[in-house]
């Protein structure tokens, strides 16, 4: 995707990914790739999503990674908190205790940044882009976050012909084929979305959709 079009999206408020509330699956699934420790989290693609909140209340520092600048000064302003601004190329960085989010390109990022990263939360990050993207953005992932980095990734499937993304369908087995040469891979759970789910609904799923969630370790 272009970054015009998410730039749109943004100014024009069509963010329906936007869940404003914890995500499930990170509220069900984070202790299992976590523990009860306090490593730092990269969420790549990050929007302003509320689950940076609930990951920072576990003491997580945070680096989120967003393009639009109108996505961060909302996802304070939204929460009532105060964030300094760090101009600078090729991010300018919005930051909250240790909550940072990097406004930016995520492919500018490079190993050095992310040197201290233990964690990855994607959720409607590598679901968000197309499938020449998801490549590239599994590659620049894989390039730039420590061996033993540890992955939560959730993706979602569904009947191409119905819809056209964003959200992409990913398939468990294009899971498989992105990661599976540098990643222990982990299938936690695939869940089908009820048919009245107003997603499905909304998007005309009249096949339904399925949500699969992935822990993946880096080797
Ligand atoms: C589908 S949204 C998901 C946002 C968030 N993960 C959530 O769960 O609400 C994808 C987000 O990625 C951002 N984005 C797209 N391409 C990007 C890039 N190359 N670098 C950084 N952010 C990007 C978009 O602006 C958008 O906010």
């Amino acid at each position: 995707m272009e970054h015009e079009f998410w730039h749109e999206r943004w100014a024009k408020d069509q963010i329906g990914f936007h869940e404003g509330t914890v995500n499930q699956y990170l509220h069900d699934h984070w202790a299992e790739l976590a523990g009860q420790g306090n490593d730092a989290v990269l969420v790549p693609l990050c929007g302003k999503a509320h689950d940076m909140w609930w990951l920072h209340d576990r003491g997580h520092p945070i680096i989120g990674v967003e393009l639009s600048d109108i996505a961060c000064k909302d996802f304070f302003e939204e929460a009532q908190e105060k964030a300094s601004v760090h101009p600078g190329e090729p991010f300018t960085v919005f930051r909250h205790d240790n909550l940072q989010i990097w406004c930016g390109d995520f492919f500018q990022l490079v190993p050095d940044d992310l040197k201290h990263v233990r964690l990855v939360y994607d959720r409607a990050a590598l679901i968000a882009l197309p499938k020449e993207m998801r490549k590239r953005y599994v590659e620049h992932l894989t390039a730039v976050i420590p061996d033993g980095t540890k992955i939560l990734l959730i993706t979602l499937d569904y009947d191409s012909e119905e819809m056209q993304g964003p959200p992409f369908n990913v398939t468990d087995q294009e899971v498989f084929e992105l990661y599976g040469d540098d990643y222990e891979i982990n299938h936690v759970l695939k869940r089908d979305m009820a048919r009245d789910n107003p997603f499905a609904k909304r998007r005309g799923l009249r096949n339904g959709a399925a949500e699969s969630v992935f822990t993946l370790r880096k080797k």
